[in-house]
């Protein structure tokens, strides 16, 4: 692929979506892991059809849509379930991901993917940005927006690749430990650098 893109992660709730948003309002197009695992369940589905197989009915309400927080709760406390869901969903989001970025048309593209490193993405990427809090940030943010436990989100870091490795993975850091103010700054320097980057490639 000629274009260049840049791959944006960091654990749950550190700001992935506060920061893909703002980039997008800068005209770039984003392609959303989250948003497509969210498609590749959707009711009709061959995904959602292996799903009821595996886990039954009880995952799904009398729609027939996948009942997230069941989904969640099964696959982050049964770890023969996580590795089921993750073998099942991963191939067919990220066939989807490459899909999705054949098409983007922008200056550069951003590819958004809370397991971008842990799945191997990156290497679809000519650079990675990482958003960063600490544990306790993840844990207060993620807390207030949806409602979870403390320790299903402390169950979903502990699935997720730990923050020094993370860094050291990382091209560029951005620390959200600040108010959105000082996000947006950060990313204002980073827009600029990528559009240079990806005029040169
Ligand atoms: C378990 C599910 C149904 C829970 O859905 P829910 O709407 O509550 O959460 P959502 O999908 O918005 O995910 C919230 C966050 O949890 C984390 N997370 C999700 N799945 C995983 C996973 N398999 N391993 C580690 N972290 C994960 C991510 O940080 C994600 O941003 C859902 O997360 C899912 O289908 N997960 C498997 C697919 C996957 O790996 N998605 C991540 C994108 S590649
Ligand atoms: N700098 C900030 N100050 C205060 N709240 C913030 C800040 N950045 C993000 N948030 C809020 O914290 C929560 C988590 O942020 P966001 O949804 O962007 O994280 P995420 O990395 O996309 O999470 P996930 O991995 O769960 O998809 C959201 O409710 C968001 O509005």
């Amino acid at each position: 692929m000629s274009r260049f893109i840049l791959g944006l992660t960091g654990g749950i709730g550190s700001g992935k979506s506060a920061a893909s948003n703002y980039i997008a309002e800068q005209g770039i197009a984003i392609v959303d892991a989250d948003v497509i695992a969210r498609d590749v369940v959707a009711p009709g589905t061959e995904g959602l059809a292996e799903i009821i197989a595996h886990f039954g009915d009880e995952v799904v309400d009398a729609s027939g849509a996948l009942i997230r927080s069941k989904l969640r709760q099964r696959v982050f406390e049964n770890p023969d379930d996580k590795a089921w869901i993750n073998q099942l969903l991963h191939p067919l989001i990220r066939e989807q991901i490459i899909a999705q970025l054949e098409q983007a048309q922008s200056a550069y593209v951003v590819l958004v993917a809370p397991l971008l490193l842990e799945n191997g993405l990156d290497a679809l990427c000519d650079r990675v940005l990482v958003i960063d809090v600490d544990e306790d940030t993840q844990l207060a943010r993620t807390q207030q927006r949806d409602s979870v436990s403390k320790q299903q989100v402390e169950a979903i870091i502990a699935a997720q690749i730990d923050r020094p490795t993370r860094l050291k993975k990382a091209d560029d850091v951005v620390s959200n430990q600040g108010d959105l103010r000082d996000l947006y700054q950060q990313l204002d320097r980073l827009h600029a650098h990528y559009l240079e980057l990806a005029a040169q490639k």
